[in-house]
């Protein structure tokens, strides 16, 4: 299968192509301006073709593009998007030329200047060896503009001389004279693209197509993206070539280039055909709603589940699609959409995914059974679990740090937790209960990401209760509501008693709240900043737990040899002693096993 190999590669056999593709994983210092290795295999490969070979290559050391027949022909026109025209592109080619001859032809040099290229290589190959190498370096002229080259050669291989080009490099890149340019060359400015299919209730105001689009944009901040214009088009429904109409893809790529935005957000999942249209027309990088979201997981993923069930979502996401996000997302080498987690470069080599997502799930399961054995030792300590559940930023790891008096992190940002958390809950009455922190909620949730966090999701699917947490002061309130139900209930975790709290009822104070519907009547007001609100939600969880544990001591005979190893069994031994006649234990156990043991009860 071909990926991203461009050029004349048709009549080549099946194994040539499978060497120039294992190119893509060679490991390039970025200190290393021409890789040996890289060399030899092009020199290698070049003189078994009898053909050119050109490998694009970042600053950064990743081959971004190759390409096979003419170097003239080997077009990356996305480099132009990348940066101001007054900057290089940050990308080096390096080709070969069978027969031999170094030197540089003159479409060589356009090519340099036209793409702007940090330099242009050219490897003579003679026998499957390099015979001797020519480099050129672009220069300004007087207005500061790439017009020239600055030839070096003929070089051989092992010459010491190529490192020093790195430097030159970042020289002639500095900003000329003072001409305006922008310093955030890698800030990723965003045009925000939506549809309006349906014609729904309004909401404050704003249509689902229109507020949908606001929480894209909060997607797009929490991600470090700058949103530079939004778009929201209305259409019956959405196009199978372009999403949107294609005269409107035409319009924005001259609107992106007046103002200067270097991506395309849209608020639904593309198709990798999509994609590619739309990259193509537009002439900028295009990623949709999931990739915002599965980048912001893969930057805020900590354990190691965490991340790897965010690559797992990530590559499943990415495998149907990687002719569209293949090819241009890895030629413009960085940013959203490229990143896994821990700023790792995702896979882009059809193979490889496989491979890697099947280890992923092999380790995941290894994960998910250590998860389950944590699950059956916590029902063991007759603890009751509660799961906190919610929209995004509804404040339920706030709450949860209210109740337990813990320092779980919370922020103002989507997403802030990823992996669960669990703290103990102390109850008025001495019983203890878990909670759970969980990941949020989103509308639109990408079921690649919803299947990959399965076994964290599971956490509200196991527990004996729910805590449903309500952002009261949001006029989204009732959607998110909706939004988490449904996923609950697509989950299998409503059959089990659900408190729903109304948070951030500090903020709702004094001001007329606007009509919500979809919570119960009981719905309980709190306030996890404030406290407001907070013992009473206490006694609610006591009374979901109706006795279900409770504490004793018992004094277990020297002759009652069983009643040790069963109150540890059914329960939590607080405390234990030896004394003269028995064992004295103080325990927490289920009060459905009380009953066993009652004779040995010694008051309370
Ligand atoms: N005014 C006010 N702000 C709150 C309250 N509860 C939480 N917040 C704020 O809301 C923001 C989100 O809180 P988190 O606790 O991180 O929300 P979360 O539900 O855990 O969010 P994710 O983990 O991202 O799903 C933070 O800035 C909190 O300070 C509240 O009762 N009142
Ligand atoms: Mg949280």
């Amino acid at each position: 299968m071909l990926i991203e190999l461009k050029g004349n590669v048709e009549s080549l056999k099946k194994s040539v192509i499978d060497e120039i593709e294992q190119l893509y994983n060679l490991e390039i210092s970025p200190d290393n301006f021409l890789p040996y290795e890289l060399a030899e295999k092009l020199a290698h490969i070049t003189d078994k073709i009898n053909r050119e070979i050109a490998v694009f290559i970042n600053r950064r050391g990743s081959i971004v593009d190759i390409s096979v027949g003419d170097s003239a022909k080997a077009s990356i026109p996305d480099l132009e998007t990348r940066r101001d025209m007054t900057r290089l592109s940050g990308i080096r080619c390096i080709h070969t030329h069978p027969g031999g001859d170094a030197r540089l032809s003159p479409v060589d040099i356009s090519s340099l200047l036209k793409l702007r290229l940090d330099a242009m290589v050219a490897l003579g190959v003679r026998e499957g060896r390099v015979n001797e190498i020519y480099a050129a370096l672009p220069e300004r002229d007087e207005t500061g503009i790439f017009a020239r080259a600055q030839v070096y050669g003929p070089l051989e291989l092992s010459s010491d001389g190529f490192r020093a080009f790195l430097g030159i490099i970042r020289d002639i890149d500095k900003p000329f004279g003072n001409m305006a340019y922008d310093m955030g060359d890698e800030e990723e400015k965003a045009i925000l693209v939506g549809l309006e299919t349906l014609q729904g209730r309004l909401v404050n105001g704003m249509s689902e197509g229109q507020r949908s689009l606001e929480e894209l944009e909060e997607l797009a901040n929490t991600a470090g993206v700058r949103v530079v214009h939004k778009i929201l088009q209305k259409r019956p429904s959405a196009d199978s070539a372009f999403y949107i109409g294609s005269g409107m893809a035409e319009s924005i790529n001259v609107m992106r280039q007046a103002i200067n935005a270097n991506m395309v957000i849209f608020d639904d999942a593309l198709s990798g055909a999509q994609v590619r249209n739309l990259e193509n027309t537009t002439g900028v990088k295009v990623i949709d709603r999931t990739v915002l979201i599965l980048d912001i997981f893969a930057q805020r993923a900590r354990s190691r589940e965490g991340k790897l069930q965010v690559e797992l979502a990530q590559l499943k996401y990415r495998l149907p699609r990687l002719t569209g996000l293949g090819t241009v997302l890895s030629r413009l080498g960085g940013g959203i959409g490229t990143r896994g987690p821990g700023e790792k470069k995702l896979e882009t080599d059809r193979r490889h995914i496989g491979r890697r997502m099947r280890s992923i799930e092999r380790e995941l399961k290894e994960i998910g059974k250590r998860r389950e054995m944590l699950r059956e030792s916590r029902k063991k300590d007759a603890h009751s679990t509660i799961a906190l559940v919610g929209y995004t930023n509804a404040g339920k790891s706030t709450l949860m740090n209210k109740l337990c008096d813990a320092q779980v992190f919370a922020e103002d940002k989507l997403f802030a937790t990823l992996d669960p958390t669990v703290r103990r809950l102390k109850l008025e009455d001495g019983r203890e209960a878990m909670l759970i922190d969980t990941v949020g909620f989103i509308r639109k949730l990408p079921h690649e990401l919803v299947e990959a966090f399965k076994s964290t999701l599971e956490e509200a699917v196991y527990a004996d209760a729910l805590i449903h947490v309500i952002d009261i002061s949001s006029s989204e309130a009732e959607v998110q509501i909706s939004v988490v139900n449904e996923l609950l209930d697509s989950l299998g975790a409503m059959n089990k008693p659900v408190i729903e709290v109304l948070n951030k009822a500090d903020l709702a104070d004094g001001k007329e709240r606007p009509p919500i519907s979809g919570f119960k009547a009981g719905a309980l007001e709190v306030s996890a900043l404030t406290g407001q609100g907070i013992d009473k939600l206490k006694e609610n969880i006591s009374r979901i737990f109706p006795k279900e544990q409770t504490e004793i001591k018992i004094l277990a005979p020297y002759s009652e040899g069983w009643i040790l190893p069963f109150v540890h069994e059914n329960g939590r031994v607080v405390a234990q002693k030896y004394e003269e006649n028995g064992i004295l234990i103080n325990a927490i156990i289920k009060t459905s096993n009380v009953n066993k043991i009652r004779e040995y009860l010694v008051g309370k």
